[in-house]
């Protein structure tokens, strides 16, 4: 008979139980059996941080049921010994720049905060050649992360490195994943093993890699995964010709198509802003909100990726999928629960919601050269890898609109580019004007300037601020714009793990939420497809801006025409 309790508290818990969350507590009905999975805080009654058999190290979990209606039960489960299991990650692409920049210190933060299972090991893969020293080296001399300045990081970093090799191999060879394989059991030691490969290559290798790797070298004791890096086709023939090839050797349950902005603390932090949080919900409509901006700016421009890029365009690059998936996020409705299933239903019939985009609804730009004192900045054709009479756009600005019951009518626009005049990525939210404000004629005529815009500064320095109307202290009546500012870094004391690692770590937990589905992926690129194809096929010519400038004034008009004046992202008005 299984033992009923609600308080609860595991020191170094090695998976000799299973807990599992009674019928009565509704939020807990989908979790999902059998294994040990994360769940999240998200009704604050728990945090779990473990999987499959491997270790927790020093979780409390304190229930606030009673012994009468308790939320928790210990119930039977097959005692495994500690360390019964192992997980390995193979990076596909190792020798790549996004595995140098995200991937290995991702998984080095993760290792250094414990969160990996005792047992596991990193494997490396690519052509190139290199001994696993090569690949340590590479790894510990490229490893820049949060965590360097922590205590006792060289120490660990030897641990980590330790745990890294690597194997060279083609990506469409059974026989150089058959040679993998071999070393993978090797480390594994016969003991149960679950798989990760990470393909960090270009999108024309995927599927070769995806057969290769499943008929090779797939765990035949544990669970296989792949995380599958953007661009996830070029258009939504392509994307479902992608999702057809890798479905003959995945599951969709096995596919984790990773949008790495869906991972970034503040993106995560939207539907707990949202959700939890009376003043906002209630907001959150047609009703009070004018238009929401969704802005992504770099300050330098395509730089080593040019080729890849004229392939590929701002649209697809930012636009479909990472600026379109917060999006999604702002506008869906509730979701049942937060269970990942939940939340992407809702996100589809956003997606599925949205006017058609036409020519009209966008305008493109591309960076040119620029000289600014001694410096020239080159312009986006000076790379030799792009064509001199490209027009793939390095800047894009669009509007769309939701046509359901809540959005109706409210401009959603979208700004993203490279070189412009700074970095960052926010979103936000222009309220209405005050209906008979009683002070208007506090603001001159210029009654935006008196409206309450809710700011999502997803980077950097993340913050979200509130822009209220405050009388300025004195005597006399005058009022000025003030924000309510929670600014990160004043407020906590946490460091924010990069989206990698919190995404790498929902992999191997089987987490899905911050993932896309293959509808999300089918309903994105119906939006975009038409126009994209539009763009190409009339060689619509981009607005050139100056590398470093604010972007074209295309862009102005654009949010003009629907009444809408951008925000600035370096906070200039
Ligand atoms: N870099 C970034 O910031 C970001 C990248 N991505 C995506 O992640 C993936 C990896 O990106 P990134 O590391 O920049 O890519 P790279 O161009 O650096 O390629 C990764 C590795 O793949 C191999 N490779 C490169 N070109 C080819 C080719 N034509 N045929 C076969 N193998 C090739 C190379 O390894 P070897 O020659 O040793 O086999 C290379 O080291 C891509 O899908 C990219 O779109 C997504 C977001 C950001
Ligand atoms: O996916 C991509 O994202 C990066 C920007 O990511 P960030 O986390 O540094 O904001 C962008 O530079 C790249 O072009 C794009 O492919």
């Amino acid at each position: 008979m299984a033992k009923v309790f609600s308080s609860f508290h595991v020191e170094n818990f090695c998976f000799t139980r299973k807990l599992t969350i009674l019928p009565n507590s509704p939020h807990f009905q989908k979790w999902v059996p059998n294994i040990f999975s994360r769940i999240e805080p998200r009704n604050h009654l728990f945090e779990l941080r473990s999987s499959n058999g491997y270790p927790l190290n020093a979780v409390s979990l304190q229930d606030e049921g009673s012994a009468a209606n308790p939320l928790v039960q210990e119930v039977d489960f097959p005692e495994f010994e500690k360390g019964d299991s192992t997980l390995s990650i193979t990076v596909v692409g190792a020798s790549g720049d996004l595995a140098k920049k995200k991937i290995f210190p991702a998984l080095f933060a993760l290792y250094y905060e414990d969160c990996l299972p005792e047992n596991f090991v990193v494997f490396g893969y690519a052509r190139t050649k290199m001994k696993d020293e090569e690949l340590r080296n590479m790894i510990s001399r490229t490893l820049t992360c949060r965590i360097d300045k922590r205590e006792n990081c060289g120490d660990k970093m030897e641990q980590f490195l330790k745990r890294c090799f690597y194997h060279s191999g083609q990506y469409n060879s059974e026989e150089h994943f058959a040679e993998l394989n071999c070393k993978l059991k090797e480390k594994e030691g016969g003991k149960l093993s679950n798989r990760l490969f990470y393909l960090s290559i270009p999108p024309n290798i995927f599927v070769d890699v995806v057969r290769c790797a499943s008929t090779k070298a797939s765990s035949t004791t544990g669970w296989t995964r792949v995380i599958v890096e953007k661009p996830f086709g070029r258009d939504s023939e392509s994307s479902s010709e992608l999702t057809r090839c890798l479905k003959q050797y995945l599951n969709e349950d096995q596919i984790f198509r990773i949008d790495h902005y869906l991972g970034k603390e503040l993106v995560e932090n939207l539907s707990v802003l949202r959700f939890s949080n009376l003043v906002f919900e209630p907001l959150w409509s047609r009703n009070y909100i004018r238009n929401v901006q969704f802005i992504f700016s770099e300050d330098f421009g395509t730089e080593g990726r040019g080729g890849y890029f004229d392939h590929y365009g701002i649209i697809r690059d930012i636009m479909q999928n990472h600026l379109l998936q917060i999006l999604a996020l702002f506008a869906m409705e509730t979701p049942v629960s937060m269970d990942a299933e939940d939340i992407r239903n809702e996100k589809v019939k956003v997606l599925r919601s949205m006017k058609p985009l036409q020519l009209e609804d966008v305008i493109v730009g591309q960076y040119k050269g620029h000289k600014k004192g001694d410096k020239l900045y080159p312009g986006y054709t000076d790379d030799p890898t792009v064509p001199n009479d490209s027009v793939t756009p390095t800047f894009a600005a669009a509007a769309l609109f939701i046509n359901n019951a809540r959005w109706d009518g409210v401009p959603f626009l979208m700004k993203a580019g490279k070189a412009l005049h700074t970095k960052g990525a926010e979103i936000r939210v222009q309220f209405r004007h005050v209906p008979g404000n009683l002070y208007k004629r506090n603001f001159g005529t210029d009654l935006d300037k008196a409206t309450n815009e809710l700011v999502l500064r997803v980077q950097p320095d993340e913050a979200i601020y509130l822009k209220i109307n405050n009388k300025v202290p004195g005597l006399g009546m005058r009022l000025d714009r003030s924000d309510l500012n929670l600014l990160y870094k004043a407020r906590y004391t946490r460091e924010i793990p990069d989206a990698y690692e919190r995404l790498l770590l929902d992999a191997v937990e089987g987490e899905r939420r911050l993932f896309i589905r293959s509808d999300e992926l089918d309903a994105a690129w119906a939006l975009f497809t038409p126009l994209l194809k539009e763009l190409e096929e009339r060689k619509i010519a981009p607005e050139l801006y100056p590398y470093g400038s604010r972007g074209p004034v295309g862009a102005y008009y654009l949010a003009a025409k629907h009444n809408v004046r951008w925000g600035d992202l370096t906070g200039e008005e």
